[in-house]
């Protein structure tokens, strides 16, 4: 992957009437990148993918393919390439023809439009013998792969997905993010992924660009995200979160040690650990924060096991340890603690934008 951008949106803005679904918003998305767009319903994730692929025009504001600038270029004439939701395959025709209609369109003669399509075949794993097969012949999996080769078909410089594999099961939908993650590495192309999966998108991505309210909150490393949410708001959406709202370097009920109270000296803010980070402190063990509580709730989760312990006056803490850690069901008093390492303080003002 590069560091020079590939794609380089400028301050857009989108207004439907007097309706604002996208803030002037700016982004740079390196060339061979993974980039996934998550946000809650409504964020603006697809008025921003439609801006990109040229099915609707920016009110304001730029969009620039290299050194080009594209937003004032019709949707067929972009060299970029979508993959729907819904495959939009045609499905009494053959795999060899659905994936050789956009060369059809530009003109390719045949033998070089079927010389593509058995390329594609053998870079999607599929056998070169469904070339003739029907798409209603075709498994669910077997057509995503389908229109993947189609889109990549004409070779685009990126390829955009939006919600590819929200309409499969679960374990289709797990073998083809590997599947799909093994392909940009291959392809070594720039994927622009909209998901409301935040399970994929930390699986696949480079980067998360984290959506709200037709701005980006964040846009980090999957890690970095997860582990340094810069607000509340990518906090929770990044999965179950422990919020304790310090003030001063205090919160009520939690006891600090020497080393981790120096951390804290004066500050306010949101002091956040995931539940995975919290454990069950044995008698007499020490940790840099620490606290106690009754469990409320016991939830067994496969190999680990999950508690609720209320805390008054604020959301319970929700603790997740494995299975051979496991403490005792409602009404088990306990002492949690953490590493201070494992915490992260959200300082007090929310980001309004985040730096592409
Ligand atoms: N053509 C339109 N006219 C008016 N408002 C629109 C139009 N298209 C989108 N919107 C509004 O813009 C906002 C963003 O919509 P968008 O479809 O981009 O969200 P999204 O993040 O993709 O949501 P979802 O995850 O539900 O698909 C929503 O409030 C939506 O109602």
């Amino acid at each position: 992957m590069s560091d020079i951008p590939i794609l380089r949106i400028n301050a857009l803005t989108k207004r439907f009437n007097d309706f604002t679904a996208l803030h002037g918003i700016n982004l740079n998305v390196r060339d061979g990148e993974f980039l996934a767009i998550v946000g809650p319903s409504g964020s603006g994730k697809t008025t921003l993918i439609r801006l990109l692929v040229g099915m609707d025009e920016p009110t304001e504001g730029s969009i620039w393919l290299r050194d080009r600038r594209i937003d004032e270029v019709p949707a067929n004439k972009r060299p970029t390439c979508m993959v729907f939701q819904s495959l939009a395959l045609f499905p009494h025709r053959t795999v060899g023809q659905n994936i050789e209609f956009p060369l059809k369109l530009r003109k390719v003669a045949p033998a070089k439009r079927k010389a593509r399509a058995l390329e594609l075949l053998e870079l999607l794993r599929l056998p070169p013998h469904y070339y003739d097969k029907r798409i209603d012949e075709c498994s669910g999996g077997e057509r995503q792969r389908v229109a993947l080769a189609r889109a990549l078909a004409f070779d685009p410089e990126i390829l955009f997905f939006d919600e590819p594999l929200s309409a499969l099961d679960y374990r289709l939908r797990k073998t083809l993010e590997k599947e799909l993650k093994d392909l940009h590495q291959r392809t070594g192309k720039t994927f622009i992924y909209i998901t409301h999966s935040l399970e994929e998108a930390m699986v696949m991505s480079d980067r998360i660009a984290i959506m709200k309210a037709g701005h980006f909150e964040q846009i980090a490393a999957p890690t970095d995200i997860y582990a340094r949410p810069r607000s509340r708001f990518v906090a929770e959406f990044m999965g179950e979160v422990n919020l304790f709202d310090m003030q001063d370097g205090q919160v009520p009920g939690l006891r600090f040690s020497p080393e981790a109270a120096g951390l804290y000296i004066g500050r306010t803010g949101t002091l956040m650990v995931r539940p995975e980070s919290v454990t069950f402190l044995k008698p007499g063990e020490g940790a840099d924060i620490a606290f106690d509580g009754v469990v409320e709730a016991e939830y067994l989760l496969g190999s680990r096991v999950q508690y609720t312990v209320p805390r008054e006056g604020a959301a319970p803490v929700t603790v997740e340890v494995l299975r051979e850690n496991a403490v005792g069901g409602p009404g088990t008093p306990v002492t949690m603690g953490c590493a201070a390492s494992a915490c992260h303080l959200i300082a007090e003002e929310e980001v309004p934008h985040a730096a592409a």
